[in-house]
């Protein structure tokens, strides 16, 4: 008798699902699970990179849908709020459990997670599979240690790899074993929401988003808009889905090839694929450099300024700077959890660069905000821009009022998000502390 455990990430889907297809195929039984030890405190702020309320409520979308579809195919969601070096040996010492499949994650602890079960548990066959990006590590022309040190290096190497097509369907799942532990428990679906919001996490509106995109005429001319600041058909909007992994990076690149099948191929439509080598290139530099991905001076090991400003670093969390465009986008952020990406850039900028804040203190701002957050994507842009990342031209300032001229010469969109209103002091304090009278 084999028993499997399936163990959910940042994968939160059923379609185009590695490990559901080698469990449906190898074991007897099969328990589904996903550990979250943040589920209980998602809505407290209660430290600054904790999920806010909609990233929060983006995963609970997923993760009901994610039960629903398991349930379909036989199976149930099992959810421990326990941090899975912990919940998981319970769960192993309690079943004889033979298999275990798990997706490679980029982040470091969750790849300290894997590494340290693996250790514990030499016994059971732990199958490590490439579901959240385009490629396997296999495929990479060179060893991980290798990584290309430019995007432009590991964009030439890669583009011409071919992408392996999204898997079908599993039609039904193995049972599930009987047990009972008191650290897991089924996932409560919660009931059908009425409230439409433009970004439901999940499987079905991931898919929808997929197919209205692709169904449009926008891909051909994505080129030339993706760098607007605000407007839902000018990206494409699949980075939330892709960051739970409601979808994958493969599927996504189906449906390109198709539609560049039926309307021709052009600049534009490449570019979605040139943008998801982005992220391809940044998963593996998370899964290259690990924990320095976190680190203030980065990968280059390069030093920076690691100032940090309090009132200077709320002010810009809130949109209240002296840069209208920032606010905007600032604003824009706290609403809906999501900023476009050269919003991102100018925001990024600004706080480093203008503000003089350590840029760790925003990514991990933009940690507890983005609805796409991902670890590998968030971190790496952020280490880019700072100039301690993966920038041969070693950091990005940008000039704000240039890029207003460029990007938003009607200030439409600063008016859309308040970004004139602010205070007309940056500082009330000087750097002894010292309170600075109100300009007259
Ligand atoms: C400071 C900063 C922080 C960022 N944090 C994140 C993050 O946490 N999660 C995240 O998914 N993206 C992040 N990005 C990258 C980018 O801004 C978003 O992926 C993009 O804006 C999402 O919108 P879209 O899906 O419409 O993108 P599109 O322009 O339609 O691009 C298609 C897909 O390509 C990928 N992509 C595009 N640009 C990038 C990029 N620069 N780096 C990595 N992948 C990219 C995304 O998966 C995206 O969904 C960050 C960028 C910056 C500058």
């Amino acid at each position: 008798m084999s028993i499997g455990v399936v163990w959910f990430g940042n994968d939160l889907r059923t379609a185009d699902q590695v490990m559901l297809w080698h469990a449906m195929r190898e074991v007897d039984q099969l328990i589904c699970v996903y550990c979250d030890p943040l589920l209980p405190q998602h809505s407290a702020l209660n430290s600054l990179s904790s999920p806010s309320p909609k990233r929060d409520r983006f995963l609970r979308d997923g993760l009901d849908e994610l039960a629903l579809n398991l349930q379909a195919l036989g199976q149930t969601l099992w959810v421990t709020q326990k941090h899975a070096q912990v919940a998981l040996p319970v769960l192993f010492n309690e079943l004889p459990i033979t298999h275990v499949y798990r997706n490679h994650h980029a982040g470091w602890y969750e790849q300290q997670a894997l590494n340290q079960i693996t250790f514990d548990f030499p016994d059971i066959q732990i199958k490590q599979f490439y579901g959240l990006g385009l490629f396997a590590q296999s495929q990479l022309p060179f060893a991980l240690a290798e990584l290309p040190d430019s995007f432009s290096k590991f964009r030439k190497m890669m583009e011409t790899i071919e992408v392996t097509a999204p898997l079908p369907d599993a039609a039904q799942l193995p049972p599930m074993p009987a047990f009972s532990l008191p650290d897991f428990s089924p996932w409560q679906v919660r009931p059908a929401k009425t409230e439409q919001a433009r970004f439901n996490g999940g499987e079905r509106a991931a898919l929808t988003q997929l197919s209205d995109y692709f169904a449009t005429d926008l891909p051909s001319t994505y080129k030339a808009t993706r760098n607007e600041l605000d407007g839902w058909e000018n990206s494409t909007k699949f980075s939330p889905w892709l960051a739970q992994g409601s979808i994958s990076a493969r599927q996504i690149k189906a449906c390109l090839e198709v539609y560049e099948g039926d309307h021709g191929a052009n600049e534009s439509s490449y570019w979605i694929f040139f943008e998801l080598l982005w992220r391809e290139y940044f998963h593996w530099y998370a899964s290259r450099y690990g924990k320095r991905l976190f680190a203030a001076n980065g990968i280059q090991q390069r030093t920076t300024q690691r100032s940090f400003y309090p009132e200077r670093f709320r002010k810009w969390c809130y949109g209240n700077t002296p840069y209208p465009i920032v606010n905007a986008c600032m604003k824009q952020l706290n609403e809906t959890g999501f900023m476009s990406n050269r919003g991102r850039q100018l925001a990024a900028s600004c706080l480093i660069y203008d503000l003089g804040v350590d840029w760790r203190y925003g990514a991990a701002y933009f940690e507890s905000q983005l609805l796409d957050y991902d670890v590998a994507s968030n971190w790496g842009n952020w280490q880019y821009i700072a100039g301690v990342g993966a920038d041969p031209r070693g950091g990005r300032h940008f000039n704000l009022e240039k890029q207003t001229q460029q990007y938003d010469p009607e200030h439409h969109f600063i008016e859309k998000w308040y970004g004139h209103q602010f205070d007309e002091q940056l500082d009330s304090m000087d750097a002894a502390d010292w309170p600075i009278s109100p300009k007259p």
